[in-house]
Order: C-alpha cells, then structure tokens, then sequence
C-alpha cells in the first residue's frame, strides 16, 4: 500500500487523534488556529481544545486580499498567485503557532484547513440563470501539507454545492454532532462577518436540525469604521455605534431586499451586502448626510434585526431559546443590546458555557469536519428543503 494510504489509515485507527483546525473568516482579522484533540466521532465525539490563537493578518495580506474580495472582476494572475501564497502562508503560521506551544508537527494527525472565501455565489446571489450556486476559497491544500508535512483536509466547500447545497453553512454538521443536549432546544448563533445560526432540537432529532445565514454581522459596521475612520479595523466594543441614533427610514430600507424573505436556508456574503448596498439605501432614503455614529447605530441595528427575522421566520414571532453566541460581533454590547431587544424572550449566553471558546469555534467546527471525514460517516441532518448533504467533506492533500 502506498505509505501516504497506511499513514491515512493510521490516523483514522488511533483511539484518539490531534486536529489543527483553521479558519479565516470574511473579517480578514486573521487566521484562526486551533489545536484539537478528538477522542471518538459522530455524536459522540469528545473534542477537547488544546491550544488557540489568531495569528493577525498584516496590512499587506489583508490588501493582497481585498484586491480580489467579493470583486465580480478581478486579475486572474493576482488570483492565481494569491492560491499558492495563501496555502504557504496558512502552513507558516501553523508552524510559527506549533513551535510556540512546543508541538512537533509529527505530533499532529491532521490539517484542516477552510482557506480564505474570496468570492460566494448562490445562485439567488448571482442571478444568472442557467449558472450554478458556486463559492470558493484560496489556500491551496497541497500548500500546507508539503509545508507542514501534516495530512491536510481544505476546501470543505466544494462536495457540499456538489451534492446540492449551497456551500454554506457548514458549521451545522459540527454543531449538531458536539452541542446538541437532550431536553433543551438550542440556537447557535455566529456573529462573524456574516451572521448565522443552527438550531439544535432537544429532543435530538436529527431530522428537526437545520441552519441558515441570517446577513451582515459585522461586516458592515468594519467596512464603514474602515471609511470614515482611516485606520481603525471595526467599532471596538461598540463605541461608535453607541454614540448614534439609529434612523428608522434607512433601517426599514435596508431590510427591504428579497434576501430578508427568502425562504430558509440561505446563505450570503459581502458581494451583496457591502458599502455600495448602504449607499443605495441612503440615496434612496435621503440620509447620505447621516453622521457616522447614526450610520454605525442604523447599521449595528440592521445586523441584529436581519438575525432576529431569520428567528422569527422559522419559529414565530416570540421565540424562547438560549442563543449560545459565538464569533467578534459577541464583543460588541451594542450590537449584543440590539439583538436583546429584537428577541426580547431570549436569553443571551456563548459557547464559552457549553465548553468552547466563541472565538475558537469555527476553527474547530473545520476540524471536527475533518475528524468525521477521516473516521465518521456521512449522516442525515434536517428534512425537506432544509436538508444538509449527507456527506462527508474535505479534500486530502498527502505531504509526500
Ligand atoms: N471588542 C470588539 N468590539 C467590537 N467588535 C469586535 C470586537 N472584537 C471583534 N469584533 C468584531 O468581530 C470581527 C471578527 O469576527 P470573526 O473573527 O468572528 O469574523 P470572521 O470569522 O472573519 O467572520 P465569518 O464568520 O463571517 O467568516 C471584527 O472584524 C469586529 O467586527
Ligand atoms: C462562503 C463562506 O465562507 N461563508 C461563511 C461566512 O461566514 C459566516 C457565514 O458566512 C457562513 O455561511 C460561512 O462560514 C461558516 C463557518 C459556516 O459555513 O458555517
């Protein structure tokens, strides 16, 4: 048997297994690293974080990055070129993180790695009849595994448009697998970039599971900080937002977009929601004059009422759960005091209180990803339109 094959083998035999989970969201903050040790899969999956950290994106990478970002046209070479020195980049700081916390390479079973999304495309997104949903992510696999010389599983993406989905959300085949608990209904929610949820039922039916992008998150609120405050990355700890007042024909304007409606799931992005889809409805609502605190306070609002509808929509309009947050908007009290008063009977905690950091969760979401794929099955999750693929996903890249 080929060495790489027996090499696959043993890792999926081990009784327990380390996983190096990365994710690079659509905030270019950074990269997410997470260190995970598995013991056991599919629902009884027992991950323990062993290490984390978010290795900051520079300046330069994170222009390298926008040049291509949710742009519709872009240079191919730049594109090109960007695959193979994000793979490497990805590998270098998974080194530099390894040597920090004194884990040897060969210590680690596997890589997995989501890669930076540049461009995601639903078809409700991109229109275009006869084109398929499509998305994709840079930070060629091949990369990290000759780098690192770990066994890396990247473009988690890819199976799921293949079998039918949309290529987002993933994070409901981890989700359900490690929190669900019995006798308590659950809302996961993720305030990345973009904002979205799994539900998680408690009576543990895999067929009731399902979960949906919801819009902005923060994606908004970085890209207009960006704008009006040359230099600063996003409204640290809501400040900004808190000074405003939030304009009610603007809010009402920006939540007038089919995507709002769309039936559940549906996934989106910065290539619909950005400055130039704020701009519009401040042309259209006569507020391009608003100042930049009531800009942030409208758009800090709009984040939290697109959550709250996309709850409303699938379970009424008063809905009582625990909603465990995770993700950077969970640091932001303005946008956390918005949402508690969009869903007024809901109460607020994160996933800090189910065992898992809420800044590592989507690193270890990838990782559990690939610990189903190297020793899982693929199962049934959610019914009907709100189906996920039963798959398993990932791509293998041998170092050698
Ligand atoms: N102290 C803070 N105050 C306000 N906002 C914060 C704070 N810390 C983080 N954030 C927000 O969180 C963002 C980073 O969030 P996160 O890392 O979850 O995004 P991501 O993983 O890139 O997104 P996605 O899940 O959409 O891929 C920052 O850009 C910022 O908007
Ligand atoms: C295409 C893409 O990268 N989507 C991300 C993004 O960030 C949040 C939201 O939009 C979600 O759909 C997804 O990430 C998480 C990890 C997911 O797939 O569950």
């Amino acid at each position: 048997m080929n060495a790489n094959l027996t090499r696959l083998v043993t890792a999926a035999q081990k009784p327990a297994r380390r996983i190096i989970g990365l994710m690079s969201g659509t905030s270019l903050d950074g990269l997410d690293v997470a260190l995970c040790r598995f013991v056991g899969h599919g629902p009884a999956t027992q991950v323990t974080v062993e290490h984390f950290a978010t290795v900051p994106y520079s300046a330069h990478i994170r222009h390298e990055i926008r040049r291509v970002f949710a742009q519709p046209q872009v240079e191919l070479q730049h594109l090109t070129l960007l695959h193979a020195w994000l793979g490497s980049l990805h590998a270098d700081m998974v080194l530099a993180c390894l040597a920090q916390w004194q884990v040897e390479p060969a210590e680690v079973d596997a890589l997995a790695s989501h890669g930076q999304t540049v461009f995601h495309a639903p078809r409700h997104q991109h229109q275009l009849p006869d084109w398929p949903n499509a998305t994709l992510q840079l930070g060629d696999g091949d990369h990290l595994a000759v780098r690192t010389g770990i066994l890396t599983l990247s473009d988690f993406r890819q199976k799921h448009v293949a079998a039918g989905g949309q290529g987002a959300p993933l994070a409901v085949y981890g989700d359900y697998l490690i929190f669900s608990q019995p006798g308590e209904d659950r809302l996961l929610l993720n305030l990345g970039g973009i904002a979205n949820f799994t539900y998680l039922a408690g009576s543990l039916n895999a067929a009731a599971v399902f979960s949906t992008d919801t819009g902005p998150g923060n994606t908004l609120l970085d890209a207009f900080v960006r704008e009006l405050y040359p230099g600063t990355q996003y409204d640290e700890n809501g400040a900004l937002a808190a000074q405003g007042t939030i304009q009610p024909q603007l809010l009402a304007a920006l939540l007038h977009h089919p995507f709002f409606v769309a039936t559940l799931p549906k996934t989106t992005g910065p290539e619909l929601f950005n400055v130039a889809y704020v701009k519009a409805a401040q042309a259209q609502t006569g507020t391009h004059d608003l100042s930049a605190t009531d800009l942030l306070a409208t758009l800090t609002t709009f984040s939290a009422a697109g959550v709250a509808r996309a709850i409303k929509q699938a379970f009424g309009t008063n809905p009582e759960f625990t909603v465990y947050v995770s993700g950077g908007g969970m640091h932001n009290p303005t946008l956390m005091a918005a949402l508690a008063r969009e869903l007024a009977d809901c109460r607020f905690s994160t996933t800090a209180a189910l065992g898992i950091d809420p800044d590592a969760k989507e690193a270890v979401l990838f990782a559990i990803l690939a610990n189903e794929t190297l020793v899982g099955d693929a199962r049934p999750i959610g019914t009907g339109a709100q189906a996920v693929p039963a798959i398993t996903l990932g791509k293998l890249s041998f170092p050698a």
